[in-house]
């Protein structure tokens, strides 16, 4: 699923009216036919709809006019300045009163107690509000008459549908403009909107499903943001099917540098998330006093401790990824393995925890290391890499996360709800993944799965986008019957979630 800003949408539109000739009142048309499949027709019969004067109202009085078709009891409300209505909406408008359906207007300047009494009561007397009074044309702070009627919806709340965006919002940075209807559906047009995704609109938009207009794809493609919501089918796709012929050499050969006394448990749980992902052949160096009892617990990986220097530069040397910094203590030493590792490695490291923890104020040594380093912070550790406050990442994890990796040439994972992908041109929000996962251990397993998809040779952004997704998707599944979600059991289901999404295995 794209995401777009309120001015992808007006450029795509602009395209489309004016290179593709594809009129405006056409995919208006298309709008409302896409958005009343969600208006659940089998069950509500009595419809309200409020439309602003923009495009977004021409598409309000559009789904007035297809629900009278299919003999529901409309009720249409329009404000605002009567002068100003965009030629679509005026020929919708046109066309409701000619087949005479219902329609007050509140214009700014008049007198309007009595309709708003009647909008309250009309509200009250019926089963579903359809909210188009603004859509991603609103651009300051919303007052007067459109803030009373605002007010009103949602204050004599029925069930509230929003058309492209809740009015109120800020379609690209997600403010809210004073005041925002509260939907309970909000049905948007060929993008989520990039402000849906601040964590405070989530109160407002209610679910959101995408609808398009009929803007053939390949022009969407040509006008997009490289900003994506990571779809089901993306993942199926990227993952690598095992055929007949495979052995375990197909299947990358991951090393893991983790765990330190007091925490063997990272080391443990990075080390069997990647054999359980798939790797042909899991290593995990860590320091001498906790290898004996890593090895009794992942039996099906080989161990190896930092006195064991040929050897850890032979796995250096020969993997196909390595995996970085989970449990290995915030300290000199592990700066020091860090560099080593970096200066000595060529292929895809995946940096967390206290790799990333000794990165700060040394970020200056990943630059030789162009295109193959992915650092995977939550906002602590994206706060201390960057020198910015956790709430101003907060409210501009996107744009933060991208700058980061674009000045640094490396792919950044922002974890938290909706975790972010990036390489600082192309982003990927990642839609799974709940809090029942919000405890020890969960980064260390996605570590784990990181490594190991990028090791078993994925295409390496594409490779952090699924192991992302399948987390998460797996905590989702859990969370259905469990209150908390431990990696252990995540890393347990890894396994058969996979050869669900493994759907052309090729025997
Ligand atoms: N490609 C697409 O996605 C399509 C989008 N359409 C619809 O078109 C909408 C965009 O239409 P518009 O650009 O006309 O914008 P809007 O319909 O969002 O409204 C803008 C109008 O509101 C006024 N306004 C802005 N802020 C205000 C405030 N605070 N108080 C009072 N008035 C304010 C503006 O002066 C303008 O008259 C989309 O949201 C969508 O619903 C469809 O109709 C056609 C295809
Ligand atoms: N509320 C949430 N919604 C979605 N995913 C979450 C949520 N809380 C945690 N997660 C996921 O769980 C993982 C936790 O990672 P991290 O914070 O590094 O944990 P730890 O360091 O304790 O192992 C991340 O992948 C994160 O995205
Ligand atoms: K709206």
């Amino acid at each position: 699923m794209r995401i777009g800003t309120s001015m992808s949408t007006k450029r795509l539109d602009e395209v489309c009216v004016n290179e593709y000739k594809i009129p405006l009142i056409v995919m208006m048309e298309n709008a409302i036919l896409s958005a009343i499949k969600h208006l659940d027709m089998d069950l509500y019969d009595k419809y309200i709809v409020v439309s602003g004067v923009g495009n977004n109202g021409g598409d309000g009085l559009g789904i007035a006019r297809q629900l009278k078709a299919r003999g529901k009891d409309v009720k249409v409300f329009v404000v605002g300045s009567m002068e100003k209505i965009t030629p679509c909406s005026k020929t919708n408008l046109d066309i409701l009163k000619a087949m005479n359906i219902s329609c007050r207007t509140l214009d700014i300047k008049g007198e309007n107690i009595n309709i708003l009494e009647e909008l309250k009561t009309s509200i009250k007397n019926s089963d579903v509000l359809v909210d188009c009074i603004f859509g991603t044309g609103l651009e300051r702070e919303v007052k007067g008459v459109f803030k009373d009627i605002i007010n009103i919806i949602n204050t004599n709340k029925n069930l509230v549908y929003s058309i492209d965006v809740p009015s109120g919002i800020n379609a690209t940075t997600g403010e809210i403009l004073g005041v925002c209807i509260k939907a309970d559906k909000t049905i948007s047009f060929e993008f989520y909107k990039r402000g849906f995704l601040k964590y405070e609109t989530k109160e407002y938009i209610g679910d959101v499903v995408v609808e398009h207009v009929g803007i053939p794809e390949h022009i969407i493609k040509k006008y997009d943001d490289n900003e994506y919501i990571t779809s089901i089918d993306f993942v199926k796709g990227n993952i690598k099917s095992k055929n007949k012929f495979s052995f375990k050499n197909n299947f990358g050969k991951v090393t893991i540098f983790a765990g330190s006394k007091g925490f063997s448990g990272a080391a443990f749980i990075a080390s069997e998330a990647a054999i359980k992902s798939g790797s042909g052949l899991v290593t995990l160096v860590c320091d001498e006093d906790i290898q004996d009892i890593i090895s009794s617990k992942v039996s099906e990986g080989m161990t190896a401790n930092y006195k064991e220097e040929n050897r850890i530069n032979k796995l250096i040397e020969t993997s196909s990824a390595i995996g970085f910094g989970c449990g290995m203590g915030d300290n000199k030493l592990t700066l020091e393995r860090l560099e080593y590792v970096l200066n000595k490695s060529n292929c895809p490291m995946i940096i967390d925890a206290d790799g990333l923890n000794v990165l700060k104020n040394n970020i200056n040594i990943l630059k030789k290391c162009e295109n193959r380093i992915i650092i995977t912070p939550h906002l602590g550790e994206m706060s201390r890499l960057t020198g910015k406050s956790i709430s101003y990442i907060k409210e501009n994890r996107l744009d933060v996360a991208k700058e980061f990796a674009k000045e640094n040439n490396i792919i950044v994972l922002l974890k938290g709800y909706e975790t972010i992908i990036t390489d600082g041109n192309i982003l990927y929000i990642n839609p799974t993944g709940n809090s029942a996962m919000a405890n020890g251990g969960m980064g260390d397993c996605l570590l784990g799965m990181i490594t190991s998809f990028i090791g078993q040779g994925l295409e390496i952004f594409n490779a952090v986008v699924c192991a992302a997704y399948i987390h998460g998707y797996i905590g989702d599944i859990l969370s259905k019957k469990l209150y908390t979600v431990n990696a252990t059991q995540i890393i347990n289901e890894i396994p058969s979630i996979m050869n669900e999404f493994d759907i052309e295995i090729n025997l």
